[in-house]
């Protein structure tokens, strides 16, 4: 049966995985509370819709960082994709780069950043997701293998100084990958014992975003900045985009659904702010965007298509994504994403 929504994905997804691969992608920290949250907060936003401003067709494209992108949905970083279909992160690639917008690759990717590029082709706007490392050296090989690849920007998880209690992968005794499946960019690098090499850093502070700074060129954006005044701060450290974000839920339980974050992250800056969490929806894209959004990333709903049917599945979801946002801009009578304007959006109490 063809899926026609990202839900509908997800419970394909559900039947193909192993218990524990889809736990893993599902879950969150502690009892999921903002897991649920970043979903229900959407649906307590309602559309406002204006009427009789008929246009022939919708402008969905938008810019980020000087690389034209045909909608503003990014694929943001989510771990070992090897674990939804063999093809793993080059499958993503692929389809992100047909799909013609951003894949954030995660630094915990089950195939190197390299091949992630050759895969996406000259198509593909590739940013690089990571984790400041204890070791400085390894930090360094990090970026300047993103850099190889081609990458186009850094964006530096901050929401995750140790990580979140993951009840349902202690339940399911994941801990490790699968035999063959590996956290390749990680190999060869000191201190390289696949995925508990990737370290946690609890020390982690602005100093070593000024030093990330002094390292490269790349624009940097930090992902996982909820609060508005460390989005002021993160302007005085040179950095060039936020991703508002919880991590899906998987870091902080309780933290406030990401979208109800947005609006006074995007106020209290003039660089471009971007959200993800709980985005399952044409009309979730309009809301972040009437709340001051550039752009939204979707995490689980990727993984959902790429282990319903591979790369074709991860382009459905971005393709059902873009349908559902261009009659969403139509129906609230919107000719582009910069139409999208603060009083399209209303909170109601459910
Ligand atoms: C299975 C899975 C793995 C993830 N891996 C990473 C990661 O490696 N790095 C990171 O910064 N965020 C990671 N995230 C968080 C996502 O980037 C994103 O913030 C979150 O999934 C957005 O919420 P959504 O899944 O509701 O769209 C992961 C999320 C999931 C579900
Ligand atoms: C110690 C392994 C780190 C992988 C982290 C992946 C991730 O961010 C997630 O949410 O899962």
């Amino acid at each position: 049966m063809m899926p026609f929504s990202v839900r509908e994905f997800e419970a394909l997804a559900r039947d193909r995985l192993p218990r524990y691969a889809y736990d893993f992608i599902a879950g969150g920290a502690d009892d999921e509370v903002t897991v649920r949250a970043n979903e229900q907060a959407f649906a307590r936003l309602r559309l406002l819709p204006r009427v009789l401003r008929g246009q022939p067709g919708r402008d969905l494209g938008t810019t980020l960082f000087g690389a034209g992108i045909t909608m503003p949905v990014l694929l943001s970083p989510t771990a070992f994709h090897r674990l939804a279909d063999p093809a793993g992160e080059q499958a993503t690639a692929r389809a992100a780069a047909k799909a013609g917008t951003v894949l954030i690759a995660s630094m915990a990717s089950t195939v190197p950043i390299g091949d992630i590029a050759t895969a996406g082709g000259a198509d593909l706007v590739l940013w690089f997701q990571l984790y400041i490392q204890p070791d400085q050296a390894v930090t360094d090989a990090l970026v300047k293998r993103a850099e190889d690849a081609g990458c186009r920007a850094l964006v530096v998880t901050v929401d995750s100084p140790v990580l979140g209690w993951r009840q349902r992968d202690h339940h399911n005794e994941f801990h490790d990958l699968p035999a063959g499946l590996y956290c390749e960019n990680m190999r060869g690098l000191a201190g390289d014992s696949g995925v508990r090499s990737i370290a946690m850093v609890p020390e982690l502070s602005w100093e070593h975003i000024d030093r990330l700074r002094q390292t490269t060129e790349l624009p940097i954006v930090l992902k996982g900045l909820m609060h508005p005044a460390d989005a002021v701060t993160a302007v005085e450290h040179g950095v060039s985009g936020l991703l508002v974000s919880n991590h899906g839920g998987r870091q902080l339980d309780t933290a406030v659904a990401a979208i109800d974050a947005v609006a006074d992250v995007a106020a209290a800056v003039d660089i471009p702010v971007l959200m993800d969490g709980g985005v399952r929806r044409g009309t979730d894209v309009v809301k972040a965007l009437a709340l001051g959004a550039h752009a939204v990333g979707i995490g689980r709903p990727v993984l959902w298509g790429l282990a319903a049917r591979g790369e074709e599945g991860v382009l459905d979801v971005l393709e059902l994504l873009r349908g559902e946002l261009d009659r969403a801009l139509a129906l609230t009578g919107c000719a582009s994403v910069r139409q999208v304007t603060s009083d399209l959006v209303r909170e109601v109490r459910c």
